[in-house]
C-alpha cells in the first residue's frame, strides 16, 4: 500500500527581502498505482512542493500535513523518509567527486533496507538495471553526477529508483535535457516501476512531451502555489495548445 496525503499545505522561504509564501495551501493525494502530473508555469512552486515533501531544509512547512501511509511525514528526517518510502528524483543533483555510482548506490540501499545487500545479487541487480536502461558497465566507477551529461543524470536516477525501489518516487523535471532516445528509455524506466500496482508516482514537468511516454492518471495545473485544476491526460493536451495563461489570470484575480 502507498498512499501519499497532502492537505492544506503551506511553505515558505526565507529570502534576502523576507521570508516568501511559495506554497499557498497544497491538496493532493497519490493513492496506489497512481501516476500524477504537475504542470505549471515557471516559478510556480512545483520543485518547492518536491522538495518540501523530501524534506529539503530551506523549505518551511507553515500550515497543512503529509503522510504516507497514514505516517506524519513532516515529522520524519529525510533520512527516516527515504526509508518509510519516498524518492525524489531532483531538477540540478549534486555532484559527489570521490564516490562511485556503484558506492553510492548500494550505502543508499544499505540506509534504506537497514541491512546492505548482498553483494553477489546486488552486483547482479545493478548491472540489470544499467542493461535496462541502455548503459555503459564502466558507468558504475565514475564518480556521481561528475561530468555527466543531462541524460547520463536522468539514467542515473532511473537507475536509482529501480535499485531502491520506493513507494512513491517524485520525479522533478525529468524530461529536460534528454534525447529521444534517452526520454523513451527513461520513461520505460518509469513505466516498469509504476507496473507494480502499489507504487505511486508524481511527476513534475513542463512538457506534454514525455507524458507521451508515461500516461497520467491525472494531470494538476500547478499556479501561484496552489492547484488551479485537475484532470485527466487530456489537460495536458489542452495546455500544450493553450498554455497556461486562463489559469494565471484567473489566479491573479
Ligand atoms: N531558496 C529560495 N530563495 C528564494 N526564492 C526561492 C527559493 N526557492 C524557491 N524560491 C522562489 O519560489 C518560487 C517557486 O520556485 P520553484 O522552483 O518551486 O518553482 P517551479 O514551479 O519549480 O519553477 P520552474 O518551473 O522554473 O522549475 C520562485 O519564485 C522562486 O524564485
Amino acid at each position: 500500500m502507498a498512499t501519499l496525503d497532502i492537505k492544506d499545505l503551506h511553505v515558505t522561504v526565507d529570502t534576502e527581502d523576507g521570508t516568501k509564501e511559495i506554497l499557498k495551501g497544497v491538496d493532493l493525494t497519490i493513492k496506489d498505482g497512481e501516476t500524477h502530473a504537475i504542470m505549471g508555469p515557471n516559478g510556480s512552486g512545483k520543485s518547492t512542493l518536491a522538495y518540501s515533501i523530501a524534506g529539503h531544509p530551506k523549505y518551511t512547512v507553515t500550515g497543512g500535513s503529509v503522510t504516507l501511509d497514514g505516517a506524519d511525514v513532516l515529522e520524519m528526517s529525510v533520512d527516516e523518509r527515504a526509508r518509510a518510502g519516498l524518492f525524489l528524483a531532483m531538477q540540478y543533483p549534486v555532484e559527489v567527486p570521490g564516490v562511485s555510482v556503484a558506492n553510492f548506490l548500494r550505502t543508499a540501499k544499505t540506509a534504506i533496507d537497514g541491512e546492505a545487500p548482498k553483494l553477489r545479487t546486488w552486483v547482479k541487480d545493478v548491472n540489470g538495471a544499467m542493461e535496462k536502461l541502455s548503459m555503459d558497465p564502466s558507468f558504475s566507477q565514475r564518480s556521481v553526477n561528475e561530468g555527466f551529461s543531462g541524460g547520463e543524470k536522468k539514467r542515473h536516477e532511473i537507475m536509482q529508483l529501480e535499485l531502491l525501489d520506493p513507494k512513491v518516487a517524485i520525479l522533478d523535471e525529468t524530461d529536460s535535457g534528454l534525447d529521444i532516445d534517452a526520454l523513451k528509455i527513461v520513461s520505460e524506466g518509469v513505466n516498469r516501476f509504476k507496473q507494480n500496482s502499489d507504487k505511486g508516482v508524481l511527476l513534475i514537468t513542463h512538457y506534454t512531451r514525455i507524458l507521451r511516454y508515461i500516461t497520467p492518471d491525472f494531470v494538476h495545473v500547478f499556479v501561484d502555489g496552489r492547484m488551479a485544476e485537475q484532470g485527466g491526460p487530456e489537460l495536458a493536451e489542452e495546455l500544450e495548445s493553450t498554455g497556461y495563461d486562463k489559469y494565471v489570470s484567473a489566479a491573479r484575480a
